[in-house]
């Protein structure tokens, strides 16, 4: 006990299991895999009998679909950016593999790995404790079988402490996968429409369900994940009729990106959103679909910008921002000293620096 007096940590997370009681099975499932938010206490934890913030799970997503209620969706990549999307009440946070495009530079989001996703999904999760948490598998982790699927959705829960694992595509092996994923326990998001893992086979990030015929198919590949297990579908860059048509023909909640307002709910992509993407090598993919409802990107420039004049000027850091202080008595011994030992130069600059 004398330990868990000690420990801020210890005692937050003893917190946190003391109200697991009241949650719901599923509930406390979600808590156990990710008890280490640190957020400040004020926010979260304001003592030991306080009430932690109700997680969202599939429960809630199902009520909230049932109820009509749209469901919100934002990317987030790294421990900052998962505070604001939990603090702002977001309902589903994705660790989206967009993160090789916006946080890592890449033309598209082929390169990057489960290693990489899962260093992001874990930084992720130890700022989000109340949005549900899904993983994009990436490109490579999926494809070969259904057997590297369940190993990657697994890895996805166990070390990145997701809560479910979003998966692109609908053909046959995919669907496959899909239903053994689900299978292994693990909830599934399925992806289609514009699926950018496939970019070599499409020749672009372009628009789909543009003729009769390809809404037709994508109508049916709905239709088989649902079939397959998932919870929900994620539908990219379609015309607001197709994803109306997908989203009243199946019975899970449906998230648009580009997709028009018919849908269960609507995704964006975190940079995209705040405005973040002013740099050249960013502005040519933030797709046109994207409200921008900030231009963070401009603050941060000024910020910048203002501190280099004010290193340059020497305007900062005044007094105001050199808060070390050394007493009086100390000062006339260094520079005694400084002078008995021949840092003469040492010794005059001590002299002539007020703080
Ligand atoms: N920053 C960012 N935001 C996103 O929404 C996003 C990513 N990155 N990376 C992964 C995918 C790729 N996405 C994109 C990217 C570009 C367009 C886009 O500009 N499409 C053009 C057509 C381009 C073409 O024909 O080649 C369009 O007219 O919609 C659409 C979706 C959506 N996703
Ligand atoms: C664009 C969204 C849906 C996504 O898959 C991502 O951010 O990776
Ligand atoms: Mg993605």
């Amino acid at each position: 006990m004398a330990l868990l007096k000690q420990s801020r940590l210890l005692r937050q997370l003893a917190s946190l299991y003391a109200c697991s009681p009241g949650a719901t099975a599923t509930g406390a499932l979600f808590q156990q895999a990710r008890p280490y938010s640190i957020l400040p206490d004020t926010t979260v934890y304001t003592g030991p009998t306080a009430p932690s913030p109700k997680r969202v799970t599939l429960r809630t997503l199902r009520q909230k679909y049932k109820n009509g209620e749209p469901i919100t969706m934002v990317t987030a990549y790294d421990y900052p950016s998962a505070v604001h999307v939990d603090t702002a009440g977001i309902d589903i946070l994705l660790v989206g593999d967009s993160v090789a495009m916006v946080v890592h530079g890449h033309d598209t989001t082929l390169p990057v790995t489960v290693d990489e996703m899962l260093l992001h999904c874990k930084a992720v999760s130890r700022g989000a404790r109340r949005p549900f948490l899904l993983g994009d598998l990436p490109f490579g982790a999926y494809e070969t079988c259904p057997e590297d699927a369940v190993r990657s959705a697994v890895r996805f829960l166990k070390e990145g402490t997701m809560d479910a694992v979003k998966m692109e595509g609908a053909s046959k092996a995919r669907v496959a996968a899909v239903a053994a994923v689900v299978d292994a326990g693990v909830a599934v998001m399925g992806h289609v429409g514009l699926t950018p893992q496939a970019i070599s086979v499409l020749g672009g990030f372009k628009p789909q369900g543009q003729t009769a015929r390809q809404a037709i198919r994508i109508i049916r590949e709905a239709k088989a994940l649902q079939e397959a297990g998932c919870f929900a579908l994620l539908l990219e860059c379609l015309p607001a009729q197709v994803a109306a048509a997908v989203t009243s023909e199946i019975d899970i909640p449906t998230i648009g990106i580009g997709a028009g307002p018919h849908v269960s709910g609507q995704v964006l992509v975190y940079h995209d959103l705040l405005g973040m993407m002013s740099h050249p090598h960013h502005a040519k993919v933030t797709p046109k679909f994207c409200r921008q409802y900030a231009q963070v990107g401009a603050v941060i420039q000024d910020a910048l910008q203002a501190y280099r004049d004010d290193v340059g000027s020497g305007a900062f850091p005044s007094t105001q921002f050199s808060p070390y202080k050394i007493p009086e008595a100390e000062l006339d011994s260094l520079t005694k000293q400084l002078q008995e030992s021949g840092f003469s130069k040492a010794a005059d600059a001590v002299a002539e620096t007020d703080s």
